[in-house]
């Protein structure tokens, strides 16, 4: 018998404990060469972009490479993947090892080359260290690379199908023309006559005074605005998708500051949602990749998409070509029946010729759905096929039925093999990021479901109770699931059941896309995606998908998913037949004007149905408040309200007309309020996106509808983000004596600690903006001059360590509370 302990740590027999010691070693080594990996691909890249430089070619060392080059190290890094124990660690994609045959040198045919690995259907691999032995000759498309292939764009993984109606070959002749050039930026010296760069100083230190040297008067505050404008635009460059790699960091300060904003009652629908998981630090650390990478394919499969971005860029290139003709082809004759169809929502496809199962054409009929809509056209037999999606439509075109109808149809399909199990699996999940819009979608579910017997649809949401939905999801059948990320994950974390349940998913759907990936809520996606199954379906939908949000889905997306934009590059993203607006008044007179433009159209609509958007949930009560006193029907829903009183009003506002909802972001997204005929939005909206989908609560179906946006002067570098949008300026408004007396009086009314409340979130919310934050200075004097337009006498003080984390502690005209 051998010597030594029979038992060793743990109670591991010798031979136990000499196999955990190995795989412990081997995981080491594959680390190692994971490792190495990485700097391989590195060195490859760097190479690569090294060898594309002008007169790289003739600075190459004759010879190729000395022992310590890095062309040695490359090579000397590509034989360590051939040792035994890598062989997972390097793939197809990653590109071949072994020198593989070259095509014949030339533009046709390395064109060819390419296309029939294309047609094959092989993956694209990168470079490998044998096409290191031919940069130094021209590549057949590099040739002429300028500024014209430099357009091109090689992130094409996917397929990319434009739906034939969207007008993107020559948006003009449809009307769709961005009257940009109706805002002319303001200038410095159109108003004082005084020098800009004498006056710029003056900015930062919030002095601007009128020609005679006093603060007070109308003109010094309108030239401080000014100025305050020029000073948002300046900081204002904010990062932008396309800019660069840096995407990823997640340092888009408007979402890392919305904590402090949501203490101060800052609103934003991640008031309602972000707060029921996830931490500040989470939100703000850098998004790491690989949570979610591993989640669709093997994490060592999954290549860095900047990597094969450039290293792709021939076979890129090539892709893009062929969509474009294809396109081009498919747009010739659908041109002219997206034309003669006109502007109708509708398409001629019924939903019989769908390939959905009879019992939901019935019900389909039963809710009047009989023809498809445009999106529904396009992505419906994509995703019965099975594939994944990633859909771009306008609002209130359909999309909620073009991924509930595929949701129904996997969980037929799954049912058909899982009949006799107590408590049905999951096989359908939708996640969206509000609860208004989750109780929704599980409405417009039931409906299709009608004649299915035995198929549930649940809700989980937050702001209910835990062990009430616990019951609810045992008991009633949900092979349907519809849930907001926060809610969603306290049932997978807290009851293992309940993630058994969700083994079987078959289809996930993510609604709203681009705001459950953005960084306020993708921590969250990313640990429920991570407890999913890998063999499933997944759909993405949106009616804005920035260029970050179309890489980030890369990660919930298989490869091969398809893109389906029925919006179409380049086209006005918000819907046709909305007359949107722009108006600009000093923050002292937005209240006012509110109550002036809501006059105005209560009396020249009829049935009027108005929603007004307030940049924070404190904001919204004071307006609802002040709205209410002047004897407006009117009604309000946000962050702050109870769900109970929340869902109550959002279902009492959607059966009427002849009322206004005064709301914060709870109802930017989704939500499907019919007939609503005029959305005002108060202040800057966060960005772009919120913009186009708050001013989508109407003008749905294809109906009229019109949207006013309400700026400060200061505001106006906002106009930059919506430049291309066809937005009017709105007459300025004549607000008498009499009703501007009567809403100083309301204003006067409201509660001395709702008009507090109401200034710490105004505060709130304006410095976590990256465009306007950066200046504290320029913020707290803009929110003490809010303070005092709504009858604060001083401004309220705050917390010193709340101070501190906005940055805000010594910055004069902040009180801190002692
Ligand atoms: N095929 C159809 N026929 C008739 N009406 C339809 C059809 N499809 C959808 N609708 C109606 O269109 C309206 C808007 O649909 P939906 O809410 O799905 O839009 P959406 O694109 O998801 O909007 P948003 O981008 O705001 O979320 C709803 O009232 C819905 O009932």
């Amino acid at each position: 018998m051998g010597g030594g302990p029979r038992t060793f740590p743990g109670g591991l027999s010798k031979w136990q404990y000499k196999r955990m010691h190995e795989k412990l070693a081997r995981q080491k080594q594959r680390g190692l060469l994971r490792h190495e990996k990485q700097l391989y691909l590195a060195r490859l890249r760097s190479e690569i972009r090294a060898s594309r430089l002008p007169g790289a070619a003739a600075e190459a060392p004759p010879g190729g490479e000395g022992p310590t080059s890095s062309r040695a190290h490359i090579r000397a890094l590509a034989d360590r993947f051939r040792r035994p124990g890598a062989e997972d660690l390097w793939n197809e994609d990653d590109g071949p090892l072994r020198r593989v045959k070259r095509p014949p040198t030339g533009i046709a045919s390395g064109v060819r080359h390419q296309q029939q690995q294309l047609d094959s259907g092989k993956p694209r691999g990168g470079p490998s260290w044998e096409d290191l032995t031919s940069l130094d000759q021209p590549r057949p498309l590099d040739r002429g690379k300028g500024p014209t292939s430099a357009a091109f764009n090689p992130r094409r993984e996917y397929l990319t199908v434009v739906a034939p109606w969207c007008p993107r070959w020559d948006p003009r002749p449809l009307g769709f023309v961005a009257p940009k050039k109706s805002y002319p930026v303001m200038t410095r010296c159109s108003v004082s006559c005084q020098p800009c760069v004498d006056l710029r100083p003056l900015v930062a230190s919030g002095l601007t005074e009128d020609g005679n040297g006093r603060k007070d008067t109308p003109l010094a505050q309108f030239n401080q605005e000014r100025f305050y404008s020029v000073a948002a635009r300046r900081f204002g460059r904010k990062w932008r998708p396309d800019s660069s790699d840096q995407d990823d960091k997640g340092t888009s300060a408007p979402k890392k500051n919305l904590r402090f904003g949501k203490k101060f009652g800052a609103s934003s629908e991640e008031d309602s949602e972000i707060d029921e998981s996830g931490d500040t630090g989470a939100i703000r650390r850098r998004w790491s990749s690989a949570a979610l990478r591993n989640c669709d394919v093997k994490k060592e499969r999954r290549v860095l998409k900047s990597y094969e971005e450039e290293s792709n860029d021939l076979a890129g290139r090539i892709q893009e070509l062929r969509e474009e003709i294809r396109n081009r082809e498919v747009l010739g004759t659908e041109r002219r029946r997206y034309e003669s169809r006109g502007e109708s929502l509708l398409t001629s496809k019924r939903f019989d010729q769908c390939g959905v199962s009879a019992l939901t054409v019935k019900a389909l009929t039963d809710a009047g759905y009989v023809q498809t809509t445009v999106v529904q056209e396009a992505a419906l037999p994509i995703c019965l096929e099975g594939k994944d999606v990633l859909v771009k439509a306008k609002t209130g075109t359909g999309k909620s039925a073009a991924f509930l109808l595929p949701a129904i149809e996997s969980v037929l399909n799954a049912m058909k093999s899982n009949t006799n199990q107590r408590v049905s699996p999951i096989f359908a999940l939708v996640l969206c990021p509000t609860r208004e819009l989750a109780i929704q979608l599980t409405a417009e579910a039931n409906v299709l479901l009608k004649y299915h017997e035995g198929i549930g649809v649940q809700s989980l949401i937050g702001g209910t109770r835990f062990k009430l939905d616990q019951r609810r999801l045992e008991s009633d059948p949900c092979q349907i699931l519809v849930a907001t990320p926060g809610r969603l994950l306290d049932h997978i974390e807290n009851k293992s059941s309940f993630s058994v349940r969700l083994m079987r998913l078959k289809l996930l759907v993510l609604d709203e896309a681009d705001h459950l990936l953005d960084l306020g809520f993708r921590k969250d996606i990313e640990k429920i995606v991570d407890t999913l199954p890998r063999q499933r379906q997944t759909l993405l939908f949106s009616a804005t998908i920035p260029k970050e949000v179309r890489r980030v889905s890369q990660l919930v997306l298989k490869r091969d998913h398809v893109f389906v934009d029925t919006v179409g590059l380049g086209a006005v993203e918000t819907p046709t037949k909305v007359q949107q607006s722009c108006l600009v008044v000093p923050h002292e007179l937005h209240f006012h004007t509110v109550h002036h433009l809501l006059r105005e159209h209560i009396d020249r609509e009829v049935d009027y149905k108005v929603i007004v958007f307030c940049t924070t949930a404190m904001v919204t009560e004071f307006m609802y408040i002040m709205l209410r006193d002047l004897k407006l029907n009117v009604r309000e829903i946000h962050s702050r309200k109870p769900q109970l009183y929340r869902t109550r009003i959002s279902e009492e506002f959607r059966g009427s007309n002849r009322i206004v909802l005064v709301t914060s972001d709870v109802s930017t997204r989704g939500v499907n309020y019919p007939d609503v005929t005029l959305v005002i939005q108060v202040g800057v909206p966060p960005d772009r996106e919120h913009y186009i989908h708050r001013l989508g609560r109407t003008a749905r179906e294809g109906k009229s509808g019109k949207g006013i946006l309400l700026l400060a002067p200061w505001e106006q570098y906002f106009l930059d983000e919506i430049g291309d949008l066809p937005i009017d300026k709105y007459p300025a408004p004549d607000i008498d004596q009499e009703m501007k007396q009567k809403v100083d009086d309301s204003i006067e009314m409201v509660d001395m600690s709702i008009k507090e409340a109401a200034y710490h979130a105004w505060l709130g919310y304006y410095n976590s903006i990256a465009d306007i934050g950066r200046d504290k200075r320029m913020v707290v004097d803009l929110a003490n001059r809010f303070g005092a337009s709504i009858g604060l006498e001083k401004p309220p003080a705050i917390y010193r360590k709340t101070a501190l984390k906005m940055g805000l502690k010594d910055v004069p005209g902040i009180r801190i509370r002692k």
